[in-house]
């Protein structure tokens, strides 16, 4: 029987996601077309990509990178975009059936809310968004009927190991696992020195640069527990952090009667990609299947909120609500920049990152105007704790 192929815009084409996105979609093209591709900086990735895929659009962020697309491109086979809009357009056009939301940080909030108020399949992998606009996000997906699947790999665990219908019927609680990255044991006074190259060079996944210096100062567990707060309607109480250093396990859901159901597979984000594309399907994602004879054992620990007090900073954020998660997200992305940059120490994150939330304080949601705005405020402010410690 020949089936409609689903039509899909990749946001952030060009990163890790991105990336492990369009190789899903590669072994798959009975399945699905891509209509849109964004890049922001690497036009040469984002040319190959357009050549192999043929989308109809694809997004850049100004006159400069539009120019270099099309020197890239000998044959333009498809309208270049330019601007943040373009991208809520690509999320929310009509021809659009999937959205994956691989954007890094709150730059890619605008269009998952497009996508989301669009009514669309929503593949969120961009957790800043949820961090920064819970309220509105959830309310957007409720409100258009829109699908929203997780692709985190911890809360695509979680959607998996939870009552079909997603309900809570019969949940007690939510073991979100953390690898404890690469500085998981390592003492204090070498976390005070710890470099770039070493905060990047996570153990167990491949990532973009931010996410990958977000795990090693356990930022990305307090990201994701706010995030599952959202997505699952639960509070943070009933969310317990756990070590799990080998990664085969990406979540699990406690059950009153006694039962846990964890998700496992090797640590290779295809698996959740796939997931999320094929929904309610299965497909073939690529990735190398677990091999039990070999895993040698599973560890597990609790998290240090001494060595790691990003953590404690995340929990705090969501129990006091309001904005307080989108000024911990914005500290969180400008000091992250500065110690890629070499500007500042890797335990300045969190000493940023607390001063910006202490001093910024805290408002009722309102609008996404207000959100992006208490965003700027938060950047400027972290912009001069950084400036006094450069
Ligand atoms: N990588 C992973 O395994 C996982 C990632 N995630 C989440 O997914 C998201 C993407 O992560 P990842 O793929 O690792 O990140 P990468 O840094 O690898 O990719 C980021 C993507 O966003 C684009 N981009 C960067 N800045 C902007 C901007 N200001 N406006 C528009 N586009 C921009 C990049 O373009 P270009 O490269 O052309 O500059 C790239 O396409 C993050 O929110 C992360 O937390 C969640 C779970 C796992
Ligand atoms: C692959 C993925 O979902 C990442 O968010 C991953 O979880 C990072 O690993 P940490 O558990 O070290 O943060
Ligand atoms: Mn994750």
């Amino acid at each position: 029987m020949m089936t409609t192929r689903q039509r899909v815009t990749v946001l952030g084409a060009t990163g890790s996601i991105g990336q492990s996105t369009l190789n899903v979609i590669g072994q798959h093209p009975d399945r699905f077309t891509v209509f849109a591709l964004s890049g922001h900086a690497n036009m040469a990735q984002l040319a190959l990509d357009i050549i192999r895929f043929k989308p109809q659009f694809a997004v850049v962020p100004n006159d400069t990178r539009y120019r270099q697309l099309l020197e890239l491109l000998p044959n333009r086979n498809c309208d270049i975009l330019i601007g943040e809009q373009a991208l809520a357009d690509v999320a929310s056009a009509a021809q659009v059936d999937t959205v994956m939301a691989a954007i890094v940080g709150a730059a890619g909030l605008k269009s998952a809310l497009a996508a989301a108020h669009a009514g669309k399949k929503l593949l969120l992998a961009n957790k800043e968004s949820m961090v920064v606009a819970g309220a509105l996000l959830m309310e957007a997906v409720a409100k258009s009927q829109a699908l929203l699947l997780p692709i985190d790999s911890e809360h695509n665990a979680i959607f998996q190991c939870l009552p079909a219908d997603q309900s809570q019927a019969g949940v007690d609680s939510i073991l979100l696992t953390a690898s404890g990255g690469p500085f998981r044991q390592t003492p204090m006074e070498q976390l005070l020195t710890a470099t770039p190259e070493q905060a990047i060079a996570h153990p167990t996944w491949t990532m973009g640069r931010k996410i990958s210096v977000d795990s090693a100062s356990l930022m990305n567990k307090g990201l994701e527990l706010i995030e599952a707060c959202w997505l699952f309607s639960v509070p943070p109480e009933k969310i317990e952090v756990v070590v799990h250093p080998q990664s085969v396990i990406h979540s699990m859901v406690r059950y009153i009667d006694g039962s846990v159901l964890a998700q496992m597979g090797s640590p290779d984000m295809r698996t959740p990609i796939s997931y999320g594309l094929a929904y309610p399907d299965r497909i073939v994602s690529g990735s190398a299947p677990l091999e039990f004879s070999q895993l040698l054992q599973l560890q597990f620990d609790q998290p240090d909120r001494v060595r790691f007090p990003c953590l404690r900073l995340a929990e705090e954020a969501m129990a006091e609500g309001g904005t307080v998660p989108a000024v911990l997200n914005a500290a969180n992305e400008m000091s992250v920049a500065a110690f890629l940059e070499g500007d500042i120490g890797f335990m300045d994150i969190p000493r940023i990152n607390e001063q910006v939330m202490t001093r910024l304080g805290r408002s009722p949601v309102e609008s996404i105007d207000q959100l992006l705005e208490v965003d700027r405020a938060a950047r400027a402010q972290a912009a001069e704790q950084i400036k006094a410690l450069r």
